[in-house]
């Protein structure tokens, strides 16, 4: 079978290359020479072989002028090989010429509010699934995820005393990074699932197929529309909190606490409307923004647009996929493509930061993403592990001090927490997500810094995926409802118990035992 080339046929869109494309883009026998190499090695090499760097001509340093096709001038990883060129151009050419989801205005006002939460003044919370799926689109998944973020604002808001930074990982979290590009499935090696806009989960749907991408497109539009239409309807009205019941929620400690919390903002609120001094649209409506893993650069780039900023009316590229993009830890390569690409838009961004990442790799990933020094621009979102936090986020925070950027310090609990159960499913102790999120806002305190927000694998169903919380989940409850595609997700339950982990540690300045939080 002859291979070619995603990057190839994206390089025949002309629309956005305005160097001399000899001098960017490497030569079509080029890449097709490299895919066919890289598609036979390991993904460990992938990123770093120099082969593949000297066929594709490479460049160490970034070029000058950023386009949103300067990444095809770099190595990639994580990339997808497609059979047929032309389906791949169709593609794009239609993602090309939808219209944006998300605007400048939002974008910014994002980018405003994370600066209050780099700057102690907010709190942020971002979650979602792991991997969201085409048939995550439809009214009941999306009201009970909403719900689950705005049950647990309630009880941050209440812990932290801050204004809440909502971020869902939905309405495009579609592209999956692994760790290797097959698995053997009885008995047959097949090419790994990779997100939704890639292959299909299940195993007959396991070739790239590039019409997905047009799809990832539309099911993130009707996603995003039903956020909306939901928050204009009052969805997310504060007057009526208990409307956002506790179905899921097995344990009675939980619900008597969330019924506190939801009793003591009541109590506020009416007071207030005694006063006259309830009339601000923000209790009745929030803002709710989207995001997403920045892994597929070719659909990131077909959203990539050059928009009026509202503030400055000057025109500026964004990426109008979604308000908030994250590059994985698995392609934070300093001079590989992901970073090239996210250098160049004005959308606030994250990176994962991993226990391997050093802090002179950090200060070089912070100067070349934020080189105006914008506070809040990036979010580092920290996934070390239980095991490593200690030692590693100390040096991370110092190594930040001394330069000067101003970021957003996130901690993603699960992600450097995950292991194989008894059974061979893939799992995590809700034990080690408390204990990573508590030394994370600890060693924050310790070192003069402070923890802004909170990056969670989470689901608002019963899902029996994670070990451990309030519900008490053992090894062998997990095949009740482990119900993930890709990594497993904390509960409705386990997801407020995580919840009040925080808001406790806000109003006491120390931690409490995790017995304390399940009583
Ligand atoms: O969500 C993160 C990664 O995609 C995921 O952890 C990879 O899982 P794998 O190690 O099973 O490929
Ligand atoms: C791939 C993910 O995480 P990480 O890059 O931190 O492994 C993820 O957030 O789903
Ligand atoms: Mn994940």
């Amino acid at each position: 079978m002859v291979y070619e080339s995603l990057s190839k046929s994206v390089q025949k869109l002309p629309i956005f290359i305005k160097e001399d494309p000899q001098k960017l883009i490497p030569s079509e026998e080029a890449i097709r020479t490299a895919k066919l190499r890289s598609n036979s090695i390991d993904y460990a090499e992938y990123g770093t072989s120099h082969e593949r760097r000297d066929n594709l001509r490479l460049t160490d340093e970034h070029p000058s002028e950023w386009t949103p096709t300067s990444w095809h001038t770099k190595p990639i990883v994580q990339d997808v090989i497609y059979s047929s060129m032309e389906d791949v151009e169709l593609a794009l050419e239609k993602l090309e010429a939808l219209p944006p989801l998300v605007s400048p205005y939002e974008i910014n006002n994002l980018q405003e509010k994370l600066r209050d939460a780099a700057l102690g003044k907010a709190f942020v919370l971002q979650g979602g699934d792991c991997a969201e799926l085409f048939d995550y689109c439809s009214q009941e998944r999306i009201e009970s995820k909403m719900k689950i973020l705005l049950q647990m604002s309630l009880v941050l808001i209440w812990g932290t005393k801050l204004p809440l930074v909502r971020i869902g990982r939905i309405a495009g979290q579609f592209a999956k990074p692994r760790s290797s590009p097959t698995e053997e499935v009885d008995g047959k090696t097949i090419p790994s699932f990779r997100g939704d806009n890639i292959n299909g989960f299940d195993v007959s749907e396991r070739t790239p197929d590039p019409s997905r991408l047009v799809s990832a497109y539309f099911h993130s539009a009707a996603t995003l529309n039903f956020i909306r239409s939901s928050l204009s309807s009052g969805f997310a009205d504060l007057h009526r909190p208990f409307d956002w019941s506790l179905s899921h929620v097995q344990s009675s400690a939980v619900k008597a606490r969330y019924k506190t919390v939801v009793d003591a903002i009541t109590e506020g609120l009416s007071f207030m409307k005694t006063i006259g001094a309830d009339k601000s649209s923000t209790l009745e409506s929030i803002d709710f923004y989207t995001s997403h893993e920045g892994l597929m650069l070719e659909f990131e780039q077909c959203l990539t647009r050059k928009l009026r900023d509202p503030t400055d009316g000057k025109c500026k590229w964004y990426n109008t996929a979604a308000h908030f993009l994250w590059i994985g830890e698995r392609t934070r390569q300093i001079n590989g493509a992901h970073v090239e690409y996210f250098r160049g838009i004005m959308n606030p961004i994250g990176v994962k930061v991993g226990a391997s990442m050093t802090a002179d790799e950090l200060v070089t990933i912070l100067d070349i993403l934020d080189p105006d020094n914008i506070v809040g621009k990036v979010t580092l979102i920290t996934r070390y592990g239980v095991g490593n936090i200690s030692n590693v986020l100390p040096s991370h925070i110092a190594a930040v001090k001394r330069t000067n950027h101003k970021v957003v310090w996130m901690s993603d609990p699960c992600h450097g927490n995950t292991k194989s159960s008894i059974s061979g499913l893939k799992t995590r102790d809700f034990e080690d997500i408390m204990n990573e999120l508590a030394l994370a806002l600890q060693i924050h305190k310790d070192n003069d810094s402070q923890l802004n927000g909170v990056h969670l694998e989470l689901t608002g169903d019963a899902v029996t995926e994670c070990i451990g919380g309030s519900a008490g989940l053992t090894d062998e409850d997990l095949q009740i409802r482990y119900q993930t595609v890709c990594d497993p997700r904390l509960s409705e339950s386990q997801s407020l118990d995580v919840a009040f982990l925080i808001a406790d540690w806000c109003k006491k300045g120390t931690m409490l035992s995790i017995a304390e939080h399940s009583e």
